[in-house]
């Protein structure tokens, strides 16, 4: 069983060798060149001292072994402040595979312009990239969710009126080169950037010319012949100074209207997160301790306290905004008809009042904040003659409907429908990051495997087979480790099922800076939540 320092620990030592995106020799070729790294770009275009989100940095992580590995998603993205104006940034990082882009590259790639969308902030590009990696080619290029769609978005971004400025300071090939052109401004580093559709190999092979990449697509070229490009720069501080000029004149837009005051710190130590949490996941523990933890001057003002009790609803404030919390419960409690209630599991009661909190939330445009550690909804033939189904689909349906922003953290466990209900990926949180302590699957790898075990064993004895009792051991143990290998928070995280896995305590600067960057986006869609099973 993992203590929470050995995981913290695992995480520290992840962060340190992602952060060295393709490695020591790749960063010193890289260098070489006079041009600095993905993250020394955005450490030098964002205003000092100011607090930032990274997403996606586990993005690809143990995914493309066989390729050499595709660190960060290949590329390095943030939501931070440019010149006191917030804003995403994407930086393609050339020491991975010359920043080609691997499936999961467009992957993080369209979920940074979602933010940018959702949230309509500003995006910059840095761009650095050899376009498509060209070995896995058909699992990037041609679906919806694939390559082409980053231009689509580009062009989209632009009629709702979301800023875009690139800057070119590496190669940008192919349909990569459409990016930086799409975008408000194109900027480009005189020597290291280059764009065009072709390069020099493929037009010598495809229509005879001989002309180097410098002459074909370079700076000056793009500056004073074609026009492509707007101004170019002697190094890449020059060209990072221009974006900070770009964003110093940028005006300010119309606000969403959230509600924020004097921000108080937690009286309780939120250091005491980790030892409220037990090691062991089955085991029970207080929510509302981990809340008073991360609310301001941990005031936690419950809705429904005495009803409904496997899930904490209730209103406080974090960094000074409002919020409206939804939470597992993970204590045993006793329901108002005297029965038992597990921890972590979904009652008709407690769908019920969650249902009817985020209703009010959106009413008051109060941001949801979710707070997952659940194994899902009760089963059993009480529960179903008891109608959960219902009250969880009036629950899916309320924070599927949701206009307010939400946002997501796994604590624990995310197992089942119950990840649904409590705005997993699904549901369009603005953000969704896993503690170093979650697990997301459909079920625990111990359920699933007796699960499947029952399934095959009786599939096989329909077939005349019957299996003794060490067979049946053996399948149990193969179907317990595959699941549990992929219940960790990196794989998820690898996968973008979540943005990231933290440390407990970010968790109120990630809820602060993305209710400030959702504070951008008016709300303009009315809340309605359709046809509800009464
Ligand atoms: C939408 C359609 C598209 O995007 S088609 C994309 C087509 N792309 C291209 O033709 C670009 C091919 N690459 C190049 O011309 C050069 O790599 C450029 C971008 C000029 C960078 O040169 P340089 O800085 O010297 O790096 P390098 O060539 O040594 O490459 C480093 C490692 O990356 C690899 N690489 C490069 N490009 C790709 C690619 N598109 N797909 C797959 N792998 C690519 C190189 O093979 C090299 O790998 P390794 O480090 O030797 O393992």
């Amino acid at each position: 069983m993992q203590t929470i320092e050995n995981l913290l620990q695992e995480l520290k030592e992840k962060y340190e060798q992602l952060k060295m995106g393709g490695g020591l020799k790749k960063i010193q070729s890289h260098k070489a060149k006079g041009k600095l790294t993905a993250r020394e770009r955005i450490e030098y275009l964002i205003d000092k001292d100011t607090k930032y989100i990274e997403f996606g940095l586990f993005a690809g992580d143990g995914m493309y072994e066989e390729e050499g590995g595709c660190p960060n998603g290949g590329c390095v993205c943030i939501i931070g402040f440019v010149s006191g104006k917030m804003c995403v940034i994407v930086s393609n990082d050339a020491t991975v595979k010359a920043g080609a882009w691997f499936p999961i590259s467009a992957k993080k790639n369209l979920r940074a312009q979602e933010i940018a969308m959702e949230n309509r902030l500003p995006i910059v590009y840095l761009v650095d990239s050899a376009g498509i990696y060209l070995p896995l080619q058909s699992e990037v290029f041609a679906d919806k969710e694939h390559f082409g769609r980053i231009f689509r978005n580009n062009a989209q971004m632009s009629s709702i009126g979301i800023p875009q400025v690139a800057a070119i300071m590496g190669s940008c090939v192919a349909g990569g080169a459409y990016l930086p052109i799409m975008s408000d401004y194109a900027l480009i580093v005189e020597g290291s950037g280059s764009v065009f559709l072709a390069g020099s190999y493929l037009v010598k092979s495809s229509i005879g010319e001989d002309i180097d990449n410098e002459t074909l697509g370079g700076a000056t070229t793009h500056c004073e012949i074609s026009g492509v490009t707007d101004n170019k720069f002697p190094n890449d501080e020059a060209c990072l100074d221009e974006i900070r000029n770009i964003f110093d004149k940028m005006g300010h837009f119309d606000k969403a209207g959230f509600d924020k005051k004097e921000s108080f710190l937690p009286i309780k130590d939120p250091n005491e997160i980790y030892s409220i949490l037990p090691a062991d996941r089955g085991k029970p523990y207080d929510m509302v301790e981990i809340i008073e933890r991360i609310v301001d001057n941990s005031e936690f003002d419950q809705y429904k306290k005495g009803y409904g009790q496997t899930i904490l609803c209730g209103l406080a404030r974090i960094d000074g905004w409002a919020v409206g919390i939804v939470a597992n419960q993970r204590k045993i409690v006793k329901s108002k008809k005297g029965e038992m209630q597990m921890g972590g599991v979904i009652y008709s009661d407690s769908a019920d009042k969650a249902a009817r909190f985020i209703m009010n939330c959106n009413q008051q445009k109060i941001p949801l904040v979710f707070l997952q550690d659940v194994t899902g909804f009760m089963v059993g033939s009480r529960s179903e003659h008891g109608g959960i189904i219902k009250d969880g689909a009036k629950m899916v349906n309320a924070m599927a409907n949701s206009v307010v922003p939400k946002f997501t953290f796994i604590v624990g466990n995310s197992y089942g429908a119950g990840n649904y209900a409590m705005c997993g990926k699904a549901y369009d949180p603005r953000l969704i990051y896993s503690w170093v302590t979650g697990q997301m699957a459909v079920m625990s790898g111990a359920s699933a495997a007796k699960t499947l075990v029952q399934i095959q064993t009786a599939t096989l004895k329909s077939k005349g087979i019957v299996i003794d009792e060490i067979e049946e051991n053996e399948l149990l143990d193969k179907i317990t480790d595959r699941y549990n290998s992929q219940l960790s928070p990196y794989f998820a995280a690898s996968n973008l099922w979540t943005d990231g896995v933290i440390d407990p305590l970010e968790t109120r600067k990630i809820i602060s800076m993305g209710i400030e960057a959702a504070n951008h986006a008016p709300i303009t869609k009315r809340y309605n939540v359709g046809v509800i099973q009464t």
